[in-house]
């Protein structure tokens, strides 16, 4: 059995035991077994990026045992600042953006090489090699947007998948238990059968418009983040889609434990800052 907390959809948390977290549904959720515990929102998201866990174990996984709660735990404190980007989205050097992000603060990064001029052969590989290897050198979990194949290749961190990609049964079943599995979902159902295909968080958006994704789907708000943490499900997970310092904390107060962002990072002047920013507009939910 785990114990894990839950959004009630008051802005509060409740505390559970359970046996399998991952795999609870709209039918089964587990019952609140203690008093609700007080913690807001921004006590829950530990902006250091995660407790001490860093270090790659025995299998050169970041992640604890799979299916523990200290699994998840681990997950969830890699959720605040997520930055998904590719060359394309680069004012600057990619490498550049990428590191200047790390220095502002960011706890997890997604190489999406996509979109008009998008990098491919053996360019899109290398650029895909150097920022894993900045991620590594901080600590970084590295993960690769659709490409199961070149995750494979760089014994990366993990993957994320949409709805219109290759399944997350079979990505969890090419990468195992002890990678990162990401699902996109815009919808409770779809967030359900995301977390029984294996998921490991949710990216569920667009909450704002957004000019990074041309086949973007109708923005939709924190609706269906409200959705899904109402009907009890507590899997980690984040709002992407036109997120910036002045609009993340409803994404937060709704019930995510952090926001991916594109342009908010790769478009600013100074990367570093915007990313700083944004830590601080999570932390204080301004
Ligand atoms: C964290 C995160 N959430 C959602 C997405 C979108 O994934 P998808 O719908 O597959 O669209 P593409 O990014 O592949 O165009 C994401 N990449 N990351
Ligand atoms: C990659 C992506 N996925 C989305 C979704 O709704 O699933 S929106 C999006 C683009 C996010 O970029 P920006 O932060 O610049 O708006
Ligand atoms: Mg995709």
């Amino acid at each position: 059995m785990n114990s894990s907390l839950f959004f009630d959809g008051a802005n509060r948390y409740r505390s559970f035991t359970h046996d399998n977290e991952q795999r609870a549904t709209d039918g089964d959720r587990p019952d609140v077994q203690s008093d609700i515990q007080s913690e807001t929102q921004s006590q829950r998201i530990d902006l250091a990026g995660g407790d001490s866990t860093h270090e790659r174990n025995a299998t050169g996984s970041l992640l604890p045992a799979n299916g523990t709660a200290a699994r998840i735990d681990w997950i969830r404190s890699r959720m605040p600042l997520y930055l998904v980007m590719g060359s394309v989205n680069c004012r600057q050097a990619p490498d550049q953006v990428l590191e200047q992000a790390i220095a502002g603060g960011i706890t997890l990064f997604q190489y999406r090489e996509k979109g008009k001029q998008a990098l491919c052969g053996q360019e899109y590989v290398e650029l895909a090699r150097r920022l894993q290897d900045i991620c590594h050198k901080h600590q970084i979990p590295f993960i690769v947007n659709d490409d199961l194949e070149l995750a494979l290749e760089l014994d990366a961190d993990g993957v994320h998948v949409g709805q219109n990609d290759e399944p997350a049964e079979w990505i969890r079943q090419r990468l195992g238990p002890n990678k990162i599995v990401g699902v996109s979902a815009h919808s409770l159902k779809e967030a359900s059968r995301a977390i029984a295909a294996g998921a490991d968080y949710l990216g569920i958006g667009p909450i704002y418009p957004t000019s990074s994704k041309d086949d973007a789907e109708p923005v939709r708000g924190t609706e269906v983040i409200q959705q899904v943490r109402r009907s009890g499900l507590t899997i980690p997970l984040v709002g992407i889609g036109g997120i910036h310092e002045h609009n993340a904390a409803p994404v937060i107060h709704d019930g995510a434990d952090g926001v991916a962002v594109i342009s908010a990072i790769t478009a600013a002047a100074a990367p570093a800052e915007a990313a700083k920013h944004l830590k601080k507009a999570i932390a204080q939910r301004l």
